[in-house]
């Protein structure tokens, strides 16, 4: 547990205990929203755990923009409107994007004047081409395997308040960044970047992700849990592939689904595993909130840093 000596740990009645303000419920068009993403959330969850946790952004953010004043008046200059940046770290399928994705539904929802976006830093993957002509192809995820330059100058460019920003975008279908596509980032008040690098320390840069992120979350559970959730990931995509060629996944859908789960299986053994075990579990110590999650994805505890 000396890992965990800088952090307070909560169940999950004590954490829903901190937000009991019940006059704000979810209307039934943003349960249908949190719903029409993934039908398997836990409702509970969402009104247990995720609702104070927006509370909790809530007065961050509060606090957040009163500093940026206090700034702005020491240097007697005008507040400029700086935006607030979560990070989200955790291993490869544990519901990092799932997380992200259900923070801006409840974000849009209880924060409407706010305009929130939500970016992954796969977007900022070397694309398979250049994975090759680097060597790097087996290690797809791990730090070599991304841009960490363009991405600090991303988010580098967000904080300045740059107008409008694009970046590449990656596709778990095609398994690569889609040359043709690019996602637009317009003044967010919030950005949400979610990825499994967003708490590392990249040895070819001198600032880190983590200089740009207001508050940062390490979603967590045990790694034979997360195996279970990649493997069901990856049927789930095969079915998605079943009639379409240009597929990654179409070979392994239309084949036999033995050879299917033993790739998968290969896969999680040798490249995301070790990738949670040497470069992403170190990082999760530096987390602001660590979200630990059991069985079916349901929270368990929550440990928040004390200092
Ligand atoms: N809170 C949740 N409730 C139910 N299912 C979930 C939840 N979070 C994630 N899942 C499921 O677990 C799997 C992995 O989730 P997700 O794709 O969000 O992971 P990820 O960490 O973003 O992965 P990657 O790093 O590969 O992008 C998906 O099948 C998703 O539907
Ligand atoms: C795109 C990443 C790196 C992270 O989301 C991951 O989903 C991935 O593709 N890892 C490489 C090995 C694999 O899971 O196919």
């Amino acid at each position: 547990m000396a890992d965990f000596m800088n952090y307070d740990v909560y169940t999950k009645a004590q954490w829903r205990d901190f937000y009991q303000d019940a006059s704000v419920p979810l209307t039934q068009s943003s349960l249908r929203q949190v719903q029409a993403f993934n039908d398997q959330i836990s409702l509970q969850d969402v009104q247990d755990i995720y609702i104070p946790l927006i509370h909790l952004l809530d007065l961050e953010i509060r606090q957040f923009d009163q500093h940026q004043n206090m700034r702005a008046g020491f240097l007697q200059r005008e507040p400029r409107h700086v935006p607030y940046i979560i990070g989200i770290a955790g291993s490869v399928a544990v519901g990092k994007s799932t997380t992200a994705r259900l923070l801006e539904v409840l974000m849009n929802h209880f924060f409407p004047t706010k305009r929130v976006e939500l970016v992954t830093t796969d977007g900022f993957l070397y694309s398979t081409d250049e994975l090759k002509h680097r060597g790097l192809l087996d290690r797809k995820g791990f730090p070599e395997s991304y841009n960490m330059k363009a991405l600090i100058k991303f988010l580098n460019d967000v904080k300045s308040g740059k107008p409008l920003l694009e970046i590449p975008v990656y596709s778990h279908r095609v398994y690569d960044i889609v040359a043709s596509e690019v996602q637009q980032v317009v003044k967010p008040d919030v950005l949400i970047v979610e990825g499994i690098n967003t708490l590392q320390l990249p040895s070819t840069e001198q600032v880190y992700v983590s200089d740009f992120t207001d508050f940062s979350i390490y979603v967590d559970a045990n790694a034979g849990l997360i195996e279970k959730w990649f493997l069901e990931r990856f049927h789930a995509l095969l079915e998605l592939a079943r009639d379409d060629p240009s597929n990654y996944y179409y070979k392994y859908a239309v084949g036999d689904p033995r050879v299917a789960t033993e790739a998968a299986k290969r896969t999680w053994r040798s490249i995301d595993l070790p990738n949670l075990a040497d470069y992403i579990l170190p990082t999760r110590n530096r987390a602001e909130l660590i979200i630990h999650k059991g069985e079916h994805h349901i929270v368990d505890r929550l440990l928040l840093r004390k200092y």
